[in-house]
């Protein structure tokens, strides 16, 4: 008998439980929850679980605190950590860079308690800073560069193209586009690579439209923040479950990742938002697409960013 996908998230909070929630109404697979509150992975996976009758799903939809319950899983996604919050007196909100102290100490002990029981996983890390925790990742886990992903350019991408749907009022599943870089504000979205069911974007809207619709991709995670008080998890979740559903199912969709680059854009050593085939395997191929000077210097300058906070880390020898 053939066993199903299994699926283990990391962190029952908001994106962890609503990518459990995505995941199973896809049935991608079963799907166990971890988080350190006693009985909170458990309670959200049974009321996950008694959606199933209205909803059509029927897998197994579990809640732990112990890893060796995530033992054989194909795919993890690693939720667990603390998200910014706006201080509601001041209305000031932290940045993602400074979760990483927080984070790391978080990130890296699950991750050892996933390696131990999933040996032949493919991890998905999420907790912010993105690209700085998929350091931590493969630093922790010992797996291949191929089987530590980080999730942020599906997300960045999804604002990117509902930003471009609103200004034009057409379908979203119509925008063909990317975000490459760091997750961060100078993450890269390129319009010259984008089109509108193939029309390119620089054709159907003049430059301040565009250059407004870039912007607003940068700050979208703080704009969520603003308006909800913490980060969003809606769009976060969706995009960790295409990442996943890409995997399970070997879809071999091209999706922007953070992924270790390792000569691929002129990076040696550094997790930055790339297009990359993900497959059963997880990164199957990076591909190089050509940059004109002017994205090369904005993806140089993301780069930069994500490396600045990748040198606080303790362990890595600062990419170049
Ligand atoms: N990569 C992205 O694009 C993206 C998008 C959204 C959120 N995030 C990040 O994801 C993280 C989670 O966000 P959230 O909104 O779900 O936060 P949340 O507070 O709702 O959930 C985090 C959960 O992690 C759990 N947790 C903490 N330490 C743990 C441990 N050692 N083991 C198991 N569970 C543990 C907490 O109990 C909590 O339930 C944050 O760091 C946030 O910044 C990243
Ligand atoms: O911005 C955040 O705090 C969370 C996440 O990185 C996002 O982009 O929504």
């Amino acid at each position: 008998m053939s066993r199903r996908n299994k699926i283990t998230v990391i962190g029952a909070g908001n994106v962890g439980a609503t990518t459990a929630h995505w995941a199973a109404s896809r049935h991608l697979g079963d799907v166990v929850l971890v988080d350190i509150k006693p009985g909170m992975p458990q309670g959200k996976a049974l009321d996950l679980a008694e959606s199933g009758p209205p909803m059509g799903f029927d897998l197994n939809l579990s809640g732990t605190q112990d890893y060796a319950d995530t033992a054989g899983s194909d795919v993890v996604v690693i939720t667990a950590g603390v998200p910014r919050r706006k201080d509601p007196k001041t209305g000031e909100y932290t940045s993602r860079d400074e979760l990483i102290e927080t984070n790391r100490k978080i990130v890296g002990a699950v991750t050892k308690g996933v390696v131990e029981h999933s040996p032949d996983a493919v991890l998905i890390a999420v907790a912010n800073p993105l690209d700085a925790m998929c350091h931590v990742t493969l630093h922790e886990s010992g797996f291949p560069k191929q089987r530590v992903i980080g999730m942020a350019g599906v997300l960045d991408t999804s604002r990117y193209k509902t930003f471009i749907a609103m200004e034009l009022g057409v379908s979203v599943e119509d925008i063909h586009g990317m975000v490459l870089g760091g997750h961060g504000d100078t993450m890269v979205p390129l319009p010259r690579h984008t089109s509108v069911a193939g029309i390119p974007l620089t054709e159907l809207l003049p430059k301040d439209k565009i250059d407004a619709i870039i912007q607003r991709t940068r700050k979208g995670g703080g704009e969520i923040v603003g308006l909800l008080g913490y980060s969003g998890y809606y769009a976060p979740a969706a995009s960790a479950c295409v990442m996943v559903e890409s995997v399970v199912r070997d879809r071999k969709r091209v999706l922007p990742c953070a992924c270790l680059c390792e000569g691929e854009y002129g990076y040696d050593g550094l997790y930055l938002g790339v297009p990359a085939v993900i497959g059963k395997g997880g990164v199957e191929k990076i591909i190089e697409m050509e940059l004109n000077d002017e994205e090369k210097a904005m993806l140089d300058i993301s780069a930069n960013a994500v490396r600045d906070v990748v040198k606080l880390l303790p362990y890595t020898s600062a990419a170049s």
